[in-house]
C-alpha cells in the first residue's frame, strides 16, 4: 500500500509477524497484546496483559442495505441523494463551476487519513482511512426507509432546502419514483407541532395495535432485504426526536417485560422502541441518530441476547463536536473552564421539532453529558465532582431556539469561560454557523460504513499459547462509533468517552492492530535521541 493508492483486498499490507491470510477464506488474523495498568484499592499498580487474536473478513458485501427510520426528512433525504449522485455520477452547477464528482467532506472514512509509520527520512507516511482495510463504498448502499409523511424523495429534496437547485433538478428523474413506506406514528412522542405532516401511516391513532406495528416492521426490514438479494440491512433512526421515555420496572426493564408491554399496547412503548426491536429480531444492526433513550434496558438485553449490534445516541455533527474539543484542550492544558454557554437557533423542521419542550430535553441531555468524562479525568481542577458546588463543577447551559428563517442552516454561539493563575480569566467566545444537515450525512455514512466493517471482525483469547477455537463477535454495544455520537450508549458498569481525541485514538489503533501494527504514539525517538 502506498500513500496515494487505493488498495484493492489483494493489496492489503499487513505485518507478516502478528498477522497471517487465508486465501481460501480471504480471512486476515492478527495476534495482540493488550496491556493496561490496573489499579487496586490501595493504588498499588500492575500490568494486565491479554493476548487475542483478531480476524476481519476481507470480503465486504456487494451492496449493503441501508433503512432509514424518518427517509422523507432532511437527512434521511440528503443521504438518499447523495448516494444517488454518486451511483449515477451526477454532477451539477455550483454557482461557478460545473461540479462532477462530489468529495464527501465531513466523512472520516471517505476523507480523512492515518498515520502508519515514517519513511526513511522520518516523515510521517498517511494513507487514507478506508485504505487500510476494505470497507463499504457508499456507493455500493441501498437506501430506502419508513416516513410518516409520503412525499416522494424529489418533493422531500426540494422541500428540506438543503441542496443546490441545479443539484435537486438533476437529481429529480433518479429519486422521484421512490416514497418511505408508511411508518408508525405515536403522537405523544414527537412534537405536535409535527402533526400536519402525518399523512403515511399504518397504524391507528385511535386504536393502537402495537404487536402488530412490530410483526409490520419486521416484514419490511425482511422484504427489502429478500428483494435486493442483501446479505446485511442496518437500520438508522434519523426521525424526529422523541421525548423520552419513562423506565418501568416490568414494563421496559427486561427483554421479556418488554414483548410483554408491546402486547399490551402500553403508552410507554414509543416508534422507536418499535424500530430497534424489530431490527434486533431481524438481526439488522439498529444505530439511534437521535437523542431519546430508545435503547431502554429490555432493548439492550435483547441485543446482548440476539448478539445485535446496536449503536447511540444522537450524531455528534456540530456545536457538540467542537465541545468535545474544546473541553479537552482546556482541561488538559490544566485550564479551568467554570462555564460553558452553549445557544443555537435553527430553523429547519428538526429546530421546530425541538422548540416542544419534552423533545428539546432530548437533545438538552444528550448535549450536556458532552463534557463529563472531562470533569471527571482532573481532580486537579475539579476536586470532587460529587458536591456540585461552585468550584466543583461547569455551569453549562444549553439553549436551542427555532428561527424558520435561516432554515437548515445551524447557527451555534459558545462561550467557554476559564480560571487562570493569579486570579485571571479565559473568555473564548466561538461563533459556528453550518449546515445541519451535510454535518450529519457524512457522519451517518460513516456510522453505516463502520458498522458494516465492525460486523466483520471476530476475536478470541489466547490463554496459555492455547487459542480458543471459537471466535467471538463484539459486545452489542459498539462504542467503537462513539466519535459520531454525542451521548454515547456504554456498556453497563462503564462510563462514556466523549472527548474526540480519546475517540478516534481508539479507531486508529484498532485498524493498526488488525494489520499487525503497534499502537499509535508521538515519541518521534529518531529526531528526540542522538
Ligand atoms: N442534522 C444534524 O446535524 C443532527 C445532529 C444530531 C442529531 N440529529 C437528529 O436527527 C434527526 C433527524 O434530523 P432531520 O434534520 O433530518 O429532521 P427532519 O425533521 O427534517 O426529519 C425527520 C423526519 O422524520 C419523519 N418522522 C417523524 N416521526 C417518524 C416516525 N415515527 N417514523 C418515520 N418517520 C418519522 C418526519 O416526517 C421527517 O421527515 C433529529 O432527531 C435530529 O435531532 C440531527
Ligand atoms: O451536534 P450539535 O451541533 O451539537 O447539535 C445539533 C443541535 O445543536 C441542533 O439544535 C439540533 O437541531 C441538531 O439536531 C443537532 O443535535
Amino acid at each position: 500500500m502506498t500513500a496515494t493508492s487505493t488498495p484493492q483486498p489483494a493489496d492489503i499490507k499487513f505485518n507478516p509477524k502478528k498477522c497471517s491470510l487465508d486465501k481460501d477464506t480471504n480471512e486476515l488474523t492478527s495476534n495482540y497484546t493488550y496491556e493496561n495498568i490496573v489499579f487496586d484499592e490501595n493504588n498499588q499498580f500492575d500490568t494486565i496483559s491479554t493476548n487475542y487474536k483478531f480476524k476481519v473478513d476481507l470480503s465486504k458485501p456487494k451492496s449493503l442495505g441501508i433503512l432509514l427510520v424518518g427517509l422523507g426528512g432532511n437527512n434521511g433525504s440528503t443521504l438518499f441523494s447523495t448516494v444517488k449522485c454518486l451511483q449515477n455520477n451526477i454532477s451539477f452547477h455550483n454557482g461557478k463551476f460545473n461540479t462532477t464528482k462530489e468529495p464527501l467532506y465531513g466523512s472520516m472514512t471517505q476523507c480523512s487519513t492515518i498515520k502508519l509509520g515514517v519513511d526513511a527520512q522520518g516523515n510521517d507516511v498517511f494513507v487514507p482511512f478506508k485504505d487500510i482495510l476494505p470497507m463499504m463504498d457508499p456507493s455500493n448502499f441501498i437506501v430506502h426507509g419508513w416516513d410518516i409523511n409520503n412525499s416522494n424523495m424529489a418533493e422531500a429534496i426540494e422541500r428540506s432546502q438543503v441542496l443546490q437547485y441545479d443539484l435537486i433538478q438533476n437529481l429529480k428523474p433518479f429519486v422521484e419514483k421512490t416514497r418511505p413506506m408508511p411508518s408508525i406514528y405515536y403522537p405523544d412522542f414527537i412534537a405536535l407541532n409535527q402533526n400536519d405532516r402525518v399523512n403515511n401511516i399504518s397504524n391507528s391513532t385511535q386504536d393502537p395495535q402495537k404487536w402488530q406495528d412490530l410483526q409490520r416492521i419486521r416484514n419490511d426490514i425482511k422484504t427489502f432485504k429478500h428483494e435486493n438479494h442483501l446479505d446485511q440491512v442496518i437500520v438508522l433512526w434519523t426521525a424526529n426526536t422523541e421525548r423520552c421515555v419513562e423506565i418501568i420496572p416490568g414494563i421496559n426493564d427486561t427483554s421479556e417485560n418488554i414483548m410483554a408491554a408491546i402486547k399490551n399496547n402500553h403508552q410507554e412503548i414509543s416508534p422507536s422502541n418499535i424500530f430497534a426491536i424489530a431490527s434486533i429480531l431481524e438481526g439488522a444492526p439498529y444505530i439511534n441518530g437521535s437523542p431519546q433513550n430508545t435503547f431502554v434496558p429490555g432493548i439492550i438485553e435483547l441485543a446482548e441476547s440476539r448478539n445485535v449490534l446496536i449503536a447511540g445516541d444522537d450524531l455528534k455533527t456540530g456545536q457538540t463536536k467542537l465541545k468535545s474539543v474544546m473541553m479537552q484542550y482546556l482541561v488538559d492544558a490544566g485550564i479551568k473552564p467554570v462555564s460553558i454557554a452553549s445557544y443555537n437557533h435553527l430553523g429547519n423542521n428538526d429546530g421546530k421539532n425541538l422548540s416542544s419542550h419534552a423533545q428539546f430535553r432530548s437533545k438538552e441531555i444528550s448535549k450536556a453529558s458532552v463534557i463529563d468524562d472531562c470533569i471527571d479525568s482532573n481532580k486537579i481542577l475539579y476536586p470532587d465532582i460529587e458536591l456540585k458546588e461552585k468550584d466543583n463543577h461547569v455551569d453549562h447551559c444549553i439553549v436551542i431556539k427555532y428561527v424558520p428563517a435561516v432554515g437548515d442552516s445551524k447557527v451555534a454561539m459558545d462561550e467557554y469561560y476559564s480560571e487562570l493563575m493569579l486570579g485571571g480569566h479565559n473568555r473564548i467566545s466561538i461563533h459556528n454557523v453550518c449546515e445541519d444537515s451535510l454535518l450529519a450525512t457524512p457522519i451517518i455514512i460513516d456510522l453505516l460504513v463502520m458498522t458494516e466493517f465492525f460486523s466483520r471482525i471476530k476475536y478470541t483469547k489466547v490463554v496459555d499459547g492455547i487459542e480458543s477455537t471459537d471466535f467471538n463477535e463484539f459486545y452489542p454495544i459498539l462504542t467503537f462509533l462513539s466519535y459520531w455520537l454525542k451521548a454515547p450508549l456504554t456498556r453497563s458498569g462503564f462510563k462514556p468517552i466523549n472527548s474526540l481525541n480519546r475517540q478516534r485514538l481508539a479507531l486508529e489503533n484498532f485498524l493498526r492492530l488488525l494489520i499487525g501494527l503497534p499502537a499509535n504514539d508521538e515519541l518521534r525517538f529518531e529526531e528526540r535521541l542522538v
